[in-house]
């Protein structure tokens, strides 16, 4: 019987259990879908409680589906999407759904964090106080649902409810905190100057823990529901992006991350607390200690994939759905595809800019819309490059990872639009390894994150550019960036046409 830590990625779309060995073998893998409610526009929200059986539901397959024995399991740790919004009562039982990443509902407190603070809260959270962030959305419930911000005792981010269900302990790890924007970058601790200034109270926010921190053993309550052993030690954890990248290896400058979850992120390791890209571009603190990185995200990278084959091809298959986009061309027979079907976060940060299909033709056929779509997105994620490369970044190697990564034409794509050699994982799970290194880590079987790095991380499949290839892309990336200011007036004006008669 061989030793296992389990890492838990809570997507969105999905909760995936990875088992790994110490040598750093992936012997079992389980997960469960959940469901992304949007009852209005610009909302997103999911059921704390789904995550927690849907999670429960993966380790019990994986102990009596996979025969994973939980003597075996010496540690869990946690990737979570960022930034959603859970609060608890006194009695630690949740007020309301929670509000996630890609729910835009709070544009109103965004700008009325800028107008009371403006750069100060830049120069604090290195960020802006964009809707996707959970600052915002706090202030939403503050102004719209006084009597729920009134119970209010705790605030937790999704994978921190998740580990509290397990442990019954409150805490969060440092990247996540960055997330929320209320986390004083240099100070490394809460934000008392901005917490003061918006009127919440420093004892809504959870104990600040490092991501190979110990956070408790498996309560009895969950041993009995889950069949843990209570011996199982928990580690922090950490944001699913900064696990992303521990899990793919992502430990110098000159490498990037391309990962296409429900969101898409472009992700670059940084070195030094002091880089501030003045909210353009995401910065946080990483799941390794003292480190930092930096992002841009597409807010419906594969969310645009899932929404095209749910809507135009339910009962098909995934895979044969994208495959078929090789049956079209570069450029899509003169297709293009902005993903901007939830509003978007970078490099426009619009809440209500809307998703487009340009230059529908006659001859166009269903292949020529999901190659549109795959393109579509990495046009998206190569406004993110150019802005790491007018800074003066240089990348050698893209690494390639999320629900998209399983597809080897849309790697190709990448590679080409890049103009950058793009690397596969051999499991595209990257952000449950990365969580997985973050127990291994925790329980002392390496002494750093490079270590462990050196044994986890293994690649599998390369793409080089395509010289023809790549210089088509060029000139449709040019042809692709007039889309967001040629849409903007009309999109806006469209959102809110809907608002109106939705309110009605
Ligand atoms: N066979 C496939 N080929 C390409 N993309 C896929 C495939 N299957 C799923 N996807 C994409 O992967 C996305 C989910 O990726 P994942 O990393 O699991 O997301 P999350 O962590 O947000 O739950 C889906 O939105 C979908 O667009
Ligand atoms: O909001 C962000 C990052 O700032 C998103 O990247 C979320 O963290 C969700 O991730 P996925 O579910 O797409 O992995």
């Amino acid at each position: 019987m061989t030793d296992c830590v389990l890492g838990v990625d809570l997507g969105t779309s999905a909760v995936k259990v990875s088992a790994v060995t110490q040598a750093g073998e992936i012997i079992a893998q389980e997960g469960m879908d959940f469901p992304l409610n949007q009852p209005k526009p610009g909302y997103a929200e999911q059921n704390p409680n789904d995550w927690v059986n849907a999670t429960t539901v993966a380790i019990v397959k994986l102990i009596l589906n996979d025969s994973l024995k939980p003597e075996q399991i010496k540690g869990i740790s946690y990737s979570g999407q960022m930034h959603g919004l859970v609060l608890l009562d006194e009695n630690n039982q949740v007020l309301r759904p929670a509000m996630l990443w890609n729910d835009t509902r709070s544009t109103k407190q965004r700008e009325e964090i800028m107008a009371k603070m403006g750069d100060r809260f830049v120069e604090i959270t290195h960020n802006q106080p964009l809707e996707g962030f959970t600052l915002p959305k706090l202030l939403w419930v503050k102004e719209n649902q006084p009597e729920i911000f009134a119970k209010a005792k705790t605030m937790l981010l999704p994978k921190d409810y998740l580990r509290f269900r397990m442990t019954g302990k409150l805490a969060i790890d440092y990247s996540d905190a960055t997330g929320t924007v209320m986390l004083d970058v240099d100070q490394q601790e809460w934000s008392q100057e901005i917490l003061d200034a918006f009127g919440i109270p420093v004892s809504l926010c959870p104990p600040l823990v490092r991501s190979i921190d110990n956070t408790g053993n498996i309560d009895e309550w969950y041993s009995m529901y889950s069949g843990l052993s209570t011996d199982t030690v928990t580690f922090g954890g950490g944001a699913d992006n900064a696990c992303g990248a521990v899990g793919a290896g992502i430990d110098s400058p000159t490498k990037v991350l391309s990962s296409i979850g429900t969101s898409g992120v472009i992700l670059k390791y940084e070195p030094q607390k002091q880089t501030n890209y003045q909210g353009v571009l995401q910065y946080e603190d990483h799941a390794i200690p003292d480190a930092y990185y930096s992002m841009g995200v597409t807010l419906a990278a594969g969310f645009s994939l899932s929404w095209f084959k749910k809507t135009f091809a339910e009962k098909e298959d995934f895979t044969d759905v994208v495959e078929s986009a090789a049956q079209s061309t570069v450029g899509a027979n003169g297709l293009l595809f902005a993903p901007y079907i939830v509003g978007e976060r970078a490099p426009y940060a619009d809440a209500d800019i809307r998703g487009s299909f340009i230059g529908i033709d006659g001859i166009h056929q269903r292949y020529d819309f999901v190659r549109a779509v795959l393109e579509g997105i990495i046009f998206s994620f190569r406004d993110l490059l150019d802005i790491y490369e007018k800074e003066g970044a240089k990348f050698d190697t893209v690494v390639s990872i999320g629900g998209g990564a399983k597809s080897p034409l849309w790697q190709q794509i990448q590679a080409n639009i890049f103009n950058t050699r793009v690397v596969s994982l051999q499991n595209e799970q990257g952000p449950g390894l990365g969580a997985a290194m973050l127990a291994a880590v925790g329980l002392g079987w390496f002494q750093t994150m490079q270590d462990c790095t050196k044994v986890f991380v293994k690649f599998k499949d390369v793409f080089l550019p395509e010289e023809n290839e790549v210089a088509k892309y060029q000139q449709l990336h040019e042809i692709y960036k007039q889309i967001y200011p040629s849409t903007k007036q009309i999109s806006h004006e469209l959102v809110a046409y809907r608002r109106e008669n939705e309110a009605q």
